[in-house]
């Protein structure tokens, strides 16, 4: 029943979820998540005690955002460039067109949202990356139920990092992900498709997208990518080390998981942040929504000693603080 539509691993974390876990499942879950990382860097995860109803209702809560909120609504909580008294320029709503991948408009509409600020001097007018979260008027219920599910996805991304360093046998270095991790810096994308237009499915380009990609082929940033996505089949699909492209179709109740930039740089490149791509041309308005578990602002992430020693011996990567990374790659992300 898994594996019908995928050839993407399963793995279970229920064993590092909990504080008592026991070696066995451990083991079992360390061996998989091993080769999972280096074969593909994407894989389901499953036993992350997030409730298929919680799911449903963030996918949901956001597709209703997507689709019934007048556009005089979302524009009230539009991205600003920074040094505005109200936007960070990463943060808040995007129109269609508006995010850009190697260059290119993608197809979609999006909300940013990321870790609130704790620095008491965090105020308008703000620097890039540094404001409030912008949150959505209607639905109502939305802000309360996505806060909540943020505060769960924390939770699973630390036992997924956990485990990640368990899973490379690091010694007394075991904890380093957990430790980087501790005040993630964390992005949570609400992310909207229509499908791509072509004649046939009777929708014509605005002419400001490109026709090709509802969102660009890219890396994510950070550490892990938590994804929940709609049923929408064919649309997110993963490069494979032969250069192919895997359909990452959604599989009930999985979080679809994926390693992000830092983690490539930890590893030494023994664990790739691999590319993907999403590119929608069904029917249906398709709805998602990555949670990005990430490092902290000020972390420093540089090749881990042990993976340098297993990737040959030589260094590939310098040291960068997660903030200077993400904060390079936001510049480059809208029109
Ligand atoms: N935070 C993200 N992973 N954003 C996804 C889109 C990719 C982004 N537009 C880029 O060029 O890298
Ligand atoms: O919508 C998806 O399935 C993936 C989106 C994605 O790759 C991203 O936002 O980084
Ligand atoms: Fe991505």
């Amino acid at each position: 029943m898994l594996s019908t539509h995928t050839s993407l691993p399963v793995i279970d974390i229920s064993s590092f979820l909990s504080q008592d876990g026991s070696f066995t499942s451990r083991a079992e879950c360390t061996s998989k998540l091993s080769s999972a990382c280096r074969d593909v860097g994407f894989f389901y995860l499953i036993g992350h005690s997030i409730t298929p109803s919680t799911i449903e209702r963030v996918l949901s809560l956001a597709r209703k955002f997507f689709l019934e909120t007048p556009d005089s609504e979302k524009l009230e909580i539009s991205r600003k460039e920074p040094g505005d008294d109200y936007g960070d320029g990463a943060r808040g709503y995007q129109r269609l067109g508006e995010n850009v991948t190697m260059g290119k408009a993608d197809l979609h509409e999006a909300v940013d949202f990321y870790r609130d600020e704790d620095r008491l001097e965090v105020r308008p007018p703000y620097e890039l990356l540094h404001g409030r979260n912008l949150w959505p008027r209607t639905p109502p219920e939305l802000e309360e139920n996505l806060k909540d599910y943020v505060e769960q996805m924390k939770l699973v991304g630390t036992a997924v990092v956990r485990a990640m360093g368990a899973a490379l046998d690091l010694g007394e270095d075991e904890d380093v992900f957990v430790k980087a991790t501790r005040q993630s810096f964390w992005v949570m994308r609400m992310i909207g498709y229509p499908p791509i237009p072509n004649p046939s499915n009777g929708l014509l380009s605005n002419g400001n997208t490109d026709e090709n990609q509802s969102c660009g082929t890219h890396t994510d940033y950070g550490c892990v990518t938590l994804l929940v996505a709609d049923d929408t089949k064919e649309a997110l699909q993963v490069r494979a080390k032969d250069g192919t492209w895997i359909n990452a179709d959604p599989i009930p109740g999985a979080i679809v998981v994926n390693i992000g930039d830092m983690m490539e740089r930890w590893t030494n490149g023994l664990w790739k942040s691999t590319e993907h791509r999403v590119i929608h041309r069904g029917e249906r308005f398709r709805v998602s929504v990555p949670f990005f578990f990430e490092p902290d602002w000020n972390a420093s992430v540089a090749p881990l000693q042990k993976c340098v020693k297993e990737t040959g011996g030589k260094s590939e990567y310098g040291g960068i603080r997660y903030g200077d990374h993400l904060t390079a790659k936001v510049r480059g992300n809208f029109y």
